[in-house]
């Protein structure tokens, strides 16, 4: 280190995203530090969940549209207004709220500053700033967040591509776009860009899209996917190549020498956390591979140094890093009474079309850990709700242990999974078993929850109770 620090701190935080919400009134009256290198409110806010499920928003309702004939009521999508619906996603919602947090911090909050620099260790809990200006704390929290992963032969081409940072405020929808990847990204995007008139081609490695979903779910959704979009599999891409009078466009060629073409690339290659880029050698913080290591009461192994969210947990989910931030900002003022990461059913959802919502184990780990199961897959359509909406592709499939009579796993596929799906997340999480949630409460008659009733009640327990 050649410059000294110029101020010491109670408390530095590296990053705006959930690092921001940390520093509520329990800080008042703690001098803090915030750090961040782009933009003020992290990747939830201006380029992860909320912009993302405002973009579903609109593809959902240009789906119903389309679908609507089958009900009886004749509709056209008479347009997209892509430049419209950028604007109030971003124009009228997001930008403002994230100057608007940003200004908070900077001017009306007087125990905080922020540094709008990338920040780096240089030494035990001290930061340069990244903005002239070396700083220390008693304690750091790094909530760095990760990063878009971009496949070397993706970097190697040459070829303009898109990521989730910048695709959703392209100038104008391209005709056709290929999204590499085939995870939750990759399933969002394409479903938003289809919905709204783009031709799209999903490619990915393995077999099936979203492969960590049970297996069953796997198949189902990448059967239906393929009726719309283009959908190829199973293949490692072997040669990307710009295309087109502007170099914009791509194609892509498979090892088995077939290809695809299109206007644009959307790059969905999963995520890589921000440790790698924070010096973390110089303040003695260990990486565990290419996250930073924490003990369950989210220390590092640097003594002051802690860190939650996407750079350092297992799970890159909001609703993670808000429980993992809720915990460090008790164990930060509580360090006689540290509070655990709860990790232990950790449930997600995919805002693509139909939605998918999971919790606990699929039906293979449950298998693999060698509990005796019992399984029950559930049509939305065999329910009165769904036999309403005409629907062919939902289904609820639960996992249950049959000696102990609890779930262990909830995977459901259609309308309103998410929401549906926190039912099952609460019996779990409580410990109810099987026979008390199907029947020790009413199911209101003919709601869509039915499907998670059924589900329930068609599991095979030797003395069901029901
Ligand atoms: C397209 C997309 C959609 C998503 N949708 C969902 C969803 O629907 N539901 C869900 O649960 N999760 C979703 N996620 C994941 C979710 O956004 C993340 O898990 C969550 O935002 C992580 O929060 P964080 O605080 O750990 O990191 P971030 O919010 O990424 O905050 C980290 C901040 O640190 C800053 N930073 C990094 N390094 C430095 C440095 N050296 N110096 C200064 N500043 C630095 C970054 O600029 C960033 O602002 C989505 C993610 C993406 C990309
Ligand atoms: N609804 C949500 O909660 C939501 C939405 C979006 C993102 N996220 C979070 O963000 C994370 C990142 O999303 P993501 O979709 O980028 O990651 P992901 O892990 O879901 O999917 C990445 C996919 O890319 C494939 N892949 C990796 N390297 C590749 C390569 N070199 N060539 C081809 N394919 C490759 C992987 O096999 C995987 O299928 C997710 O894991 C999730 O935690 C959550």
């Amino acid at each position: 280190m050649t410059q000294s620090p110029s101020r010491h701190f109670d408390l530095i935080v590296i990053g705006t995203g959930s690092g921001n919400s940390l520093i509520n009134e329990s800080f008042a009256d703690k001098s803090v530090a915030i750090c961040e290198k782009g933009t003020f409110g992290g990747t939830c806010l201006n380029v992860g969940c909320i912009p993302t499920k405002m973009f579903v928003y609109a593809a959902d309702t240009a789906t119903a549209i389309r679908r609507s004939e089958q009900y009886g009521v004749d509709s056209t999508l008479d347009g997209v207004r892509w430049q419209d619906t950028v604007s109030r996603v971003f124009d009228n919602r997001i930008d403002p709220i994230a100057s608007s947090g940003e200004d908070y911090r900077r001017h009306r909050c007087d125990n905080v500053t922020v540094y709008d620099g990338h920040a780096t260790f240089v030494g035990p809990r001290t930061i340069d700033t990244g903005t002239g200006e070396i700083i220390t704390a008693d304690q750091i929290v790094i909530a760095a967040g990760a990063r878009p992963s971009i496949p070397e032969i993706v970097t190697e081409s040459g070829v303009a591509y898109y990521t989730s940072d910048d695709v959703m405020r392209i100038p104008e929808l391209p005709e056709s776009m290929i999204i590499q990847g085939s995870g939750f990204i990759a399933c969002e995007f394409a479903h938003v860009f289809s919905a709204l008139g783009v031709k799209v081609t999903v490619i990915g490695r393995s077999d099936v899209l979203l492969k960590h979903l049970d297996r069953e779910l796997a198949e189902r959704f990448t059967e239906q996917a393929r009726e719309h979009w283009d959908v190829r599999l199973g293949q490692h891409v072997t040669a990307v190549t710009a295309t087109g009078s502007d170099s914009r466009g791509v194609q892509i060629t498979f090892e088995d020498g077939s290809t695809c073409a299109a206007d644009s690339l959307l790059v969905a290659t999963g995520r890589t956390p921000n440790g790698d880029l924070l010096s973390l050698d110089s303040a003695g913080i260990e990486l565990d591979g290419d996250r930073v290591r924490v003990d369950e009461f989210g220390r590092t192994t640097a003594d002051g140094v802690w860190a939650l969210g996407d750079v350092s947990s297992p799970f890159q989910l909001k609703h993670v890093a808000n429980h993992e931030q809720r915990v460090l900002g008790h164990n930060l003022l509580h360090p006689e009474n540290l509070q655990p990461f709860h990790h232990a059913h950790v449930p997600y959802a995919v805002f693509t079309w139909p939605q998918i919502a999971s919790v606990g184990l699929t039906e293979d780990e449950a298998r693999a850990a060698g509990h005796d199961i019992t399984v029950k897959t559930q049509d939305y359509g065999d329910v009165a709700y769904g036999w309403a909406m005409e629907d062919s592709v939902g289904c609820c499939k639960l996992i249950a242990d049959r000696s102990t009579g609890l779930l262990l796993g909830a995977h459901i596929m259609g309308a309103q999974a998410p929401s549906l799906i926190q039912i099952l997340i609460q019996g779990i999480e409580f410990g109810l078993t099987v026979p008390d949630m199907a029947r020790r409460q009413y199911w209101i008659h003919p709601a869509l929850a039915e499907v998670v009733e059924n589900a329930l009640l068609g599991l095979d327990f030797p003395d069901r109770g029901f």
